[in-house]
């Protein structure tokens, strides 16, 4: 018989639910788009108790698209936006208050005074981190310092906290397990990467309890399993990441070299650099890329907040396309002597700059600009991050020559932007024939717990290639466009 594996990625633009079957191909997916809440400037939320009811419905939903029942389903494996920061109550399950998002940057100022009295070089040494509100630890401080009675509550024990992937295996798992794996934990600003285990003197500086903080665990390990009634029968639950880095496993990039780009609201690069970490010079973050056995892999990060969501911004707020698809088919179309930039820093700007004041700016536009050459400046928007992004890499790792990037998520469906990205990038771009691969770094995951994938070996066997997007750009003009990208930065960062 047919074994089957149910991928939760709950992302933040939507939840989705994706049913493989043991060949890993898909049997059926189901999506919902999450509401996102825009307080206060620079302020993004989540309402905890919609991920909860979202990542439910998109899984009843991929079952009976299926026609599997809860018995028929193997194990489960999940896979998270990270950073995002819940709290609850330890009886009832309820949030205390929106989930803060990652993009969210509430605790700027305060991260900038952990900087200013001498934390940084200790948290980056710890936690291959810099002080930014994009990671959870202060948004959990926050949590505590202004939400009612957080603080008496969670001193007292009644309070827990988790990423996405801990709230919903809180739940699925009928409150009994407060879990994450390594690579979620490693972008809290609380876990000691090295020691692999949660900082005190870092819980101590930003005063939050211990015993909030879930149990870390391998990403393939066994995670509980889910309570009978939610799907008719109890499911193992055998993987857990953070989409980021269930992307690289998707994506088979297991040897030290390799990297990925996955490009949903935000845009993240990640290369594989094997059992060492490798420290930064040149502010990319040192991350868990994932733990399998109790042995640590770790990768080079490079984050970009904006790249789906200013497509999102031109849909949405500007009401400039009616649809996402239509910016590639825009692009196309757009004048090529109009030189439009648009630096989408709606949220600061990330790697490799961390500037948490910038704001979004557009440069270039003259009274002939529409939405055409509007939408060419942001999907090239994307393309000249990942450049400054990869060029950080080549000097942290220095061993990028022939680096062919392996890329996915929603916005790699553009074949304008792949295309421009291989030519601003002067090198190959590889698309997947499966590019939910985040979801299926999930599975293989889970997989690999339940021993479906008997290895590594097996899915870097079973990856198949797409479509190579191969630089056809003059040098010149290439030149030409980035050092423009390069001065439209320089005038939006708000130290410049
Ligand atoms: N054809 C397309 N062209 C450009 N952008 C696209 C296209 N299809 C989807 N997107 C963008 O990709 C993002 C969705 O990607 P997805 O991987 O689902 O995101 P997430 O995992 O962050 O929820 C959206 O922001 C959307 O605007
Ligand atoms: O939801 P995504 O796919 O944009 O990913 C969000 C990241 O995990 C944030 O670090």
């Amino acid at each position: 018989m047919t074994s089957h594996i149910l991928a939760i990625d709950q992302g933040t633009t939507s939840s989705r639910a994706i049913i493989f079957d043991d060949n890993f191909h898909i049997v059926s997916v189901a999506q919902q788009e999450l509401t996102q809440f825009f307080p206060k400037s620079g302020w993004v939320e989540h309402d905890g108790e919609e991920i909860l009811r979202s990542t439910l419905a998109t899984c009843h939903k991929a079952l009976d698209q299926s026609g599997l029942q809860g018995s028929d389903i193997d194990a489960i494996g999940i896979t998270n936006q990270r950073e995002t920061t819940i709290v609850w109550d330890k009886q009832t399950g309820k949030p205390i208050h929106r989930a803060i998002v990652w993009q969210d940057r509430r605790t700027s100022a305060f991260c900038a005074s952990l900087d200013s009295w001498g934390y940084g070089p200790m948290i980056t040494n710890k936690t291959g981190l810099l002080p930014d509100s994009y990671f959870s630890a202060t948004k959990i401080k926050w949590l505590l310092d202004n939400v009612g009675d957080a603080r008496k509550k969670a001193d007292r024990g009644q309070l827990l906290f988790g990423t996405v992937d801990t709230f919903l295996l809180w739940h699925l798992t009928g409150k009994k397990i407060h879990a994450t794996d390594a690579t979620n934990a490693s972008r809290t600003m609380l876990y000691n990467i090295h020691e692999n285990c949660w900082d005190h003197e870092l819980l101590e500086i930003l005063d939050i309890p211990r015993a909030m903080l879930p149990e870390v665990q391998d990403s393939s390990a066994d995670f509980g399993t889910t309570t009978p009634e939610l799907f008719g029968a109890p499911i193992r639950i055998g993987g857990v990441a953070g989409d980021q880095q269930a992307a690289l496993v998707g994506q088979a990039c297991f040897a030290p070299g390799m990297v990925k780009s996955t490009y949903g609201t935000g845009c993240f690069i990640v290369l594989n650099t094997g059992e060492q970490p490798v420290t930064s010079d040149n502010r990319l973050l040192t991350t868990i890329g994932y733990r399998l056995r109790g042995k640590t892999t770790y990768a080079l990060e490079g984050s970009i907040f904006v790249a789906g969501s200013a497509v999102q911004w031109m849909r949405d707020a500007m009401g400039l396309i009616e649809s996402a698809e239509q910016t590639g088919e825009l692009a196309g179309q757009a004048d090529p002597d109009q030189d439009v930039y648009l630096v989408p820093a709606f949220t600061g700007l990330g790697a490799p700059h961390w500037d948490g004041n910038a704001r979004g700016a557009i440069f270039g536009i003259t009274r002939a600009t529409g939405p055409a050459e509007l939408s060419r400046a942001a999907l090239e928007s994307v393309c000249y991050q990942t450049r400054d992004l990869l060029d950080a890499m080549q000097k942290d790792w220095g061993k990028m020559g022939d680096t062919v990037l392996r890329v996915d998520g929603g916005m790699v469906a553009s074949n304008y932007t792949m295309q421009f990205l291989a030519d601003i990038l002067n090198a190959p771009v590889d698309r997947p024939v499966i590019l939910e691969t985040t979801a299926l770094g999930a599975a293989y995951l889970a997989g690999l717990h339940i021993g479906m994938v008997p290895s590594l070996e097996k899915i870097s066997a079973s990856w198949q290639l797409n479509r190579q997007f191969r630089p056809s750009l003059d040098d010149a003009v290439r030149l030409r466009k980035y050092n423009g990208w390069k001065e439209a930065v320089r005038r939006t960062l708000s130290t410049g």
